[in-house]
């Protein structure tokens, strides 16, 4: 079952002469359970598709549907709605709230939901990410790589349909990146989440199970994982 599909999407800034292109016509489908990772040269319309599939940009033109739902028509609250719901998000800096200990983190989206938090299921994600005994750290007396772990369970404690993850390696060490990178592969095999990741390295795009490379806002290349190298090949492939 596909959780989220685009047809023809397209997202047009500006107007006229000057009028960008970010997404020309982009059809794909994100079955429920994968691992996509979505690369492509800087400018070439990543962020601009996530954001669309996310609700949290809408299209000039074309659909987006999340559970066979359109959701381009949507009002703000409906999407804010949908956000909470439905979808997990990993960015590149963090997004922590400085305040609030990790273990308040990763309950966030409960807390703000009005929802309990289930238990167990928090104590899993806790030992999955391995921080047990950090729980009661703030942000700023965590490391960079316990940071990204902390928004990785407070992406997945409401078990979202759908993680995206915007560059979730962008600020780390290889070490850590890896890390955070085999947390999305668990989250995938053992969760049975779907993942929908941008990225721009080979390295963190060998992990997923599909590889989409766009290019002046068109989808180029859509085809099965690989390791590092086959990614690179690719990249060099579609120019
Ligand atoms: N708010 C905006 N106003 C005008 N043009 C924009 C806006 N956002 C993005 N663009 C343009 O749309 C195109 C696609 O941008 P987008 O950020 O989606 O690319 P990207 O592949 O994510 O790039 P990067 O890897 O550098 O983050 C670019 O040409 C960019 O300049």
């Amino acid at each position: 079952m596909n959780i989220v599909s685009t047809a023809d999407l397209r997202r047009t800034y500006g107007e006229g002469e000057t009028a960008v292109h970010a997404l020309a016509g982009v059809t794909l489908e994100f079955p429920s359970g994968q691992f996509t990772a979505i690369m492509g040269p800087s400018g070439s319309g990543k962020s601009t598709l996530m954001h669309l599939l996310a609700g949290l940009d809408k299209p000039s033109s074309g659909s987006v549907k999340v559970d066979g739902h359109e959701i381009a028509g949507l009002h703000d609250t409906g999407l804010t709605m949908l956000r909470r719901e439905r979808f997990g998000f990993v960015f590149q800096s963090f997004n922590l709230v400085p305040v609030l200990t990790a273990e308040e983190n990763i309950k966030l989206p409960m807390t703000l939901a009005g929802r309990e938090v289930d238990q167990e299921w928090f104590d899993r994600l806790v030992d999955t990410v391995g921080l047990r005994d950090r729980l009661t750290h703030r942000p700023s007396e965590l490391s960079g790589g316990q940071q990204q772990r902390v928004a990785v369970a407070r992406a997945l404690v409401h078990r979202p349909a759908v993680l995206f993850a915007d560059e979730p390696t962008g600020n780390l060490d290889s070490r850590s990146s890896e890390e955070v990178l085999n947390l999305l592969r668990q989250a995938v095999d053992e969760f049975h989440q779907t993942v929908i990741m941008v990225t721009h390295e080979a390295a963190a795009a060998a992990i997923a199970d599909r590889i989409v490379i766009l290019s002046d806002g068109q989808v180029v290349h859509d085809g099965a994982g690989t390791d590092a190298e086959g990614v690179l090949d690719l990249m060099k492939a579609v120019g």
